[in-house]
């Protein structure tokens, strides 16, 4: 790379060394080794000038080259990282669903027996104290029989409703069986969970379902244990069990307190 006035300054060199007159001149043979010399040099430096550019050019190349892949790798990244996110968030849906399915009766959405047995597992364990009730629709099979299996299922979806909205917010209600309910009162003795599932049942027996040009309603009748110290909970709810027995013998539409 020469500047245009240096350039000008040696065409006027070489035209001095190329002037006949000037072949005898002492000054000659050293200007013209000078100018070769110069010559030379210019050329190594245009050279070096052109290799360094070049060199340049390719590592602006290269870095365009690297910051492309990096930012389509991040790109790819992203990608994944979303369509992962979307999986675990499918996955986790997917759980809630499977959990809620195993846990939930499908008719009523009520906790059924695996979901019950747990809590009053974790109950057992925390050594509080609770009643169980154990409720039964009275004469359900004669509900099926004479106004079919859609109108009792109807009729167990309504009773569910009731339910549901009769207890208070720390008690489960769940599905134990077919036509049998399973009530957990937390803190809660005998005689004041005796109240609690009269008032429900009194309630119970004002729910009312169509079946043809007729309404349609049913009493229960229930069977109430209170858990005892140390005890396991499968014994309080076998004691539930034979008070409800009680109770149905007795003539149902009643609640029986299990009292050994
Ligand atoms: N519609 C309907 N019926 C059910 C369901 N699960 C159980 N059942 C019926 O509930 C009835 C229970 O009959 P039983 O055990 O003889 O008792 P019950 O007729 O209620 O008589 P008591 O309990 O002695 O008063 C049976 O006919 C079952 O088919 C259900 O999900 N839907």
């Amino acid at each position: 790379m020469k500047a245009r006035g240096e350039e000008g300054l040696l065409e006027r060199v070489a035209a001095l060394l190329d002037e006949p007159r000037h072949a005898e001149h002492p000054l000659r043979e050293a200007l013209e080794e000078l100018y070769l010399k110069y010559r030379d040099q210019q050329e190594q430096l245009d050279r070096l000038m052109n290799i360094s550019d070049r060199y340049q050019a390719l590592a602006r190349e290269a870095q365009q080259v690297t910051q492309q892949r990096y930012e389509r790798a991040l790109k790819r990244q992203k990608k994944l990282s979303r369509i992962s996110d979307r999986y675990q968030a499918l996955m986790r849906e997917r759980n809630q669903t499977l959990h809620q399915e195993a846990h939930h009766d499908a008719l009523t959405e009520l906790p059924n027996r695996r979901l019950i047995d747990e809590r009053l597992a974790q109950l057992d364990q925390s050594g509080r104290r609770y009643t169980l009730a154990l409720l039964d629709i009275d004469h359900f099979k004669q509900v099926n029989d004479e106004h079919g299996h859609d109108v009792g299922d109807e009729l167990l979806v309504a009773i569910t409703r009731t339910m549901r909205q009769g207890l208070r917010d720390h008690d489960l209600c769940g599905r134990w069986g077919g036509e049998e309910f399973l009530l957990l009162l937390g803190d809660t003795a005998l005689d004041e969970a005796s109240r609690i599932v009269e008032r429900l049942r009194a309630r119970l027996a004002q729910v009312r379902v169509p079946s043809g040009d007729r309404w349609l309603s049913v009493t229960l009748s229930a069977g109430l244990s209170q858990h005892r110290d140390g005890e396991a909970y499968l014994t309080t709810l076998q004691r539930a069990d034979q008070a409800l027995l009680e109770a149905k013998r007795e003539g149902r539409d009643r609640s029986q307190l299990a009292t050994r």
